[in-house]
């Protein structure tokens, strides 16, 4: 089969602060409106200022936007994706990384990611923003080639390896989410270590009235969100274990390496530890499978995409680690399908009092599926690419053109 080149590639922002419309989601799903559980005092490294402690947007959680990455084949076929990065990503996917992109053949994909990785190291300081767009990137490559030859991108990568998915939800009500079919839930603590031990006291609350409400068996977990010290951690996790908590997450900012291996020696017997949404290079993963965090949860879309999620599966896998990547909806479930370390995923509960399951990056994708009874299943992942559409009716602006 005689393969297409890529004939151009294009960005679009939505939301973020360069915007006028704020509060829809999409890619940046921390952008919701008022009265949302995502932003009602979450614990934050920032939840020591006063004036930041309520709302995780009062300190510009929201500033970036929706960045979406299309890429068009010479024989007219379009793959896209979207990340967190906005306008800025606009700017490095017009000006920079189209170079690497337009020309090449639709399956040269891991040739551009790893151009892409070492063409900005002198800026992209191994994460942040640059790689969300570079992952945009990869993510929209894979979409492309997988809309070209008419083959999911799970069969691109090897074909899955279960039937089903199954879903642990994120969000203010894991009771609802029991009810829902879900297998877990995960709460966001609600105070960080600048409150001392009242703070401990209030989230062990939140987690005692849940238990009472879901019964032994259900799953429940912390997210904690960057907040905490390895004394207050070390605290709520023993505070927790006698409500059974099955896991703590992301208590420390993504390279305080030695926190998490000192958590580890610390933690109750039994309880896991967590975290690498924020962590955006393969070296960043080594780092923290070495220093025993249980389950590695990268974003595929803040990570470098598909292509490094892949490899960040393997470092788990060679040590007996799960990889359950931070929910990012079809482009975490055609990766996890073929993944013999992720037995579940997590579905991020976008709905503002997470009472029903609304996709996750609505309303920027069209046809996203969603878990019924906690499930998705491979069949429903059978479509070309991703399986998704850009809804072109979101108010996406071009603001870069190369
Ligand atoms: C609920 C958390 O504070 C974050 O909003 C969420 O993105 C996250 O960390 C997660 O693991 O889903
Ligand atoms: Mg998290």
């Amino acid at each position: 089969m005689k393969l297409p080149t890529i004939a151009h590639i294009r960005a679009y922002s939505m939301g973020g602060a360069a915007a006028k419309i704020h509060g829809q989601g999409g890619g940046d799903y921390h952008d919701q409106g008022k009265d949302h559980w995502i932003d009602n005092h979450i614990a934050t490294p920032m939840s020591k200022y006063k004036e930041y402690e309520q709302s995780r947007q009062s300190f510009g959680l929201n500033v970036l936007g929706t960045l979406v990455v299309e890429v068009e084949a010479s024989d007219g076929t379009t793959g896209f994706a979207i990340s967190t990065a906005g306008t800025i990503g606009c700017f490095i996917v017009e000006h920079h990384l189209s170079r690497f992109v337009e020309g090449k053949r639709v399956d040269q994909i891991k040739l551009i990611h790893d151009q892409m990785l070492n063409s900005t190291l002198f800026y992209s300081g191994g994460g942040g923003v640059v790689i969300n767009t570079i992952s945009a990137v990869d993510l929209a490559l894979w979409d492309l080639y997988g809309k070209v030859v008419k083959l999911p991108v799970y069969k691109l990568l090897g074909g899955a390896v279960r039937d089903e998915i199954h879903f642990y939800a994120t969000g203010a009500r894991p009771d609802l989410a029991k009810e829902m079919g879900f297998i877990g839930g995960k709460l966001p603590t609600h105070w960080s270590s600048a409150f001392g031990d009242e703070g401990i006291a209030k989230d062990i609350a939140t987690l005692a009235d849940m238990r009472e409400r879901v019964g032994d068996k259900f799953w429940l977990m912390f997210d904690c969100w960057m907040s905490q010290d390895v004394n207050y951690a070390t605290k709520l996790a023993h505070a927790a274990a006698p409500y059974k908590l099955k896991w703590m997450e992301e208590c420390f900012p993504p390279n305080q390496i030695e926190s998490y291996r000192e958590l580890k020696k610390n933690m109750p017997k039994g309880m896991l530890m967590t975290t690498g949404e924020h962590t955006g290079t393969l070296e960043g993963f080594k780092e923290l499978s070495d220093a025993g965090v249980d389950i590695l949860q990268p974003d595929v879309g803040w990570c470098g995409g598909v292509t490094s999620l892949c490899e960040i599966a393997a470092i788990a896998k060679s040590r007996g680690q799960l990889v359950v990547p931070h929910g990012s909806s079809v482009y975490s479930h055609h990766a996890v399908i073929t993944f013999t370390n992720t037995p579940f995923s997590e579905m991020l509960m976008t709905a503002p009092k997470a009472d029903h399951v609304r996709p996750q990056f609505d309303p920027v994708l069209l046809d996203e599926p969603i878990p019924h009874d906690g499930i998705i299943t491979a069949e429903e992942l059978d479509k070309p690419g991703f399986g998704v559409e850009l809804n072109r009716s979101c108010p996406l602006e071009r603001p870069f053109e190369h």
